[in-house]
């Protein structure tokens, strides 16, 4: 059982081996057992301090040594670019995609990729996986963005430069842009969602007049202690930088960090340790309130990508429309479905499903939705057994190739607003 340091953001030391972390500098002359000191920046050195992420790592060898990265020819469907033709802005579904034989990373499938991407380091672009075996003898890093990593079937062992973590469906887990890792399969089948933020590294959002606690509770994130395998002879590197992926063979893993001390860490967090608040009197309040992370751009108020959940809770709210209301966003929205069901939609989105309701595409309750949502009896009522979530940006998501034209795609999703009976105006 991996353990875990808890806090959101924290500055945390840990040492696999007694002694391999120097104390009082990061860098002494020889570090201790002939380590390796490097230094890992996930922000600018100049950053401001609240803002300023940066680990320091004590390794076997130095990350340092490798030869030249060749093109990676695996993971074929895995951020090959998004369409360049003019793109209509329908609203847009997909079933679930079904698990292949492939290992973590090359069962990656990019479905949607909004903002300019990694090299003007804006936007979010929104990967599935479907995987069927281990990453042996293989890691993976992305130089494009950090990775915010939501299962839906199947747990997952992330075995990561800083340390291991176990994640399960319920659960999510982030990998800084930058740490490699591998994953493993301990139900030997896995699928999900992975949210890649080019843009700043997300934050727990501000509370405003929430108060000091509330949303997701910063003690409720756990990073991983230092944990190395010492392994020497064949060993991949698959690095993604720019939109393509590159590869080298290392012939000792990469995952040989023996003490690490910093703020710049991966961590997981359970959705159900999440303090949603809602409405106690009437209307249904915008879906800012189930804010988990949030990375802002240069806009304030308007993020690059919000991460928001759906999970179980209370309506009590009267003389209301209680479910999600008929709205037009400048934010594009894309979700997605853990378990259970989504209350705006009483039909057709099911686990592992993704939908995308592009900037200003009128969307909300389908039908069958609506009806039952303005003739039910307003009492108290509890939404159970669910957890949907919104990656939502301030950038135009973009369909890859392979979305357009997979058969997951539903052809029909229009016909979810149809059929709305026409208003009733007094006799004049
Ligand atoms: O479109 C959606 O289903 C997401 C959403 C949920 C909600 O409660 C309010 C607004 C909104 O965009
Ligand atoms: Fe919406």
């Amino acid at each position: 059982m991996p353990l875990y340091m808890t806090g959101f953001g924290n500055h945390f030391a840990s040492e696999a081996v007694p002694g391999a972390l120097p104390i009082g500098r990061n860098s002494p002359q020889k570090p201790p057992y002939g380590l390796y000191a490097e230094q890992l920046s996930g922000t600018a050195f100049t950053a401001p301090r609240a803002e300023n992420r940066r680990s320091w790592l004590y390794r076997l060898r130095p990350s340092a040594a490798h030869p030249a990265f060749t093109r990676y020819e695996g993971a074929r469907l895995f951020a090959p670019g998004t369409v360049d033709a003019p793109f209509a802005p329908n609203r847009l579904r997909w079933g679930p995609l079904d698990i292949e034989p492939q290992d973590w990373l090359d069962s990656l499938t990019t479905m949607l990729v909004a903002g300019e991407g990694p090299a003007t380091q804006t936007g979010v672009a929104m990967h599935l996986y479907r995987a069927g075996k281990d990453m042996q003898n293989r890691a993976f890093v992305s130089g494009d963005g950090e990775l915010l990593i939501l299962p839906e079937q199947g747990a997952l062992t992330l075995l990561t430069e800083l340390g291991r973590i176990d994640v399960k469906p319920g659960e999510i887990a982030l990998i800084p842009r930058g740490v490699r890792f591998r994953v493993t399969l301990p139900d030997g089948a896995a699928r999900g969602y992975v949210a890649e933020n080019h843009g700043a590294p997300f934050r727990l959002p501000d509370l405003g007049p929430i108060g000091a606690n509330g949303l997701a509770n910063p003690r409720d994130f756990e990073t991983p202690v230092a944990w190395f395998e010492d392994v020497e002879g064949d060993y991949e590197l698959v690095h993604k930088f720019l939109g393509s992926l590159w590869t080298t063979e290392l012939g000792r893993s990469p995952l040989d960090v023996v003490a690490w001390h910093g703020n710049y860490a991966p961590w997981k967090y359970d959705l159900a340790r999440f303090n949603t608040i809602g409405s106690i009197s009437f209307d249904h309040p915008d879906p800012s309130i189930f804010t988990v992370l949030t990375s802002p751009s240069d806009m304030p108020g308007t993020a690059n990508v919000d991460f928001v959940i759906f999970p179980p809770r209370w309506m009590v709210a009267e003389d209301t429309f209680r479910p999600p209301w008929f709205h037009r966003n400048t934010m594009s929205e894309c979700m997605g479905l853990i378990t259970g069901q989504y209350d705006a939609k009483a039909e057709g989105f099911r686990p592992g499903a993704l939908s995308l309701h592009n900037q200003m595409s009128g969307h909300g309750p389908d039908v069958a939705t609506w009806t039952a949502a303005s003739n039910a009896a307003l009492q108290p009522h509890k939404i159970d057994g669910t957890m949907a979530f919104m990656i939502e940006s301030r950038w135009v998501f973009r369909p890859t190739d392979f979305a357009l034209q997979t058969s997951a795609l539903d052809d029909d999703y229009d016909q979810a607003w149809t059929g709305f009976p026409k208003a009733q105006l007094p006799e004049a």
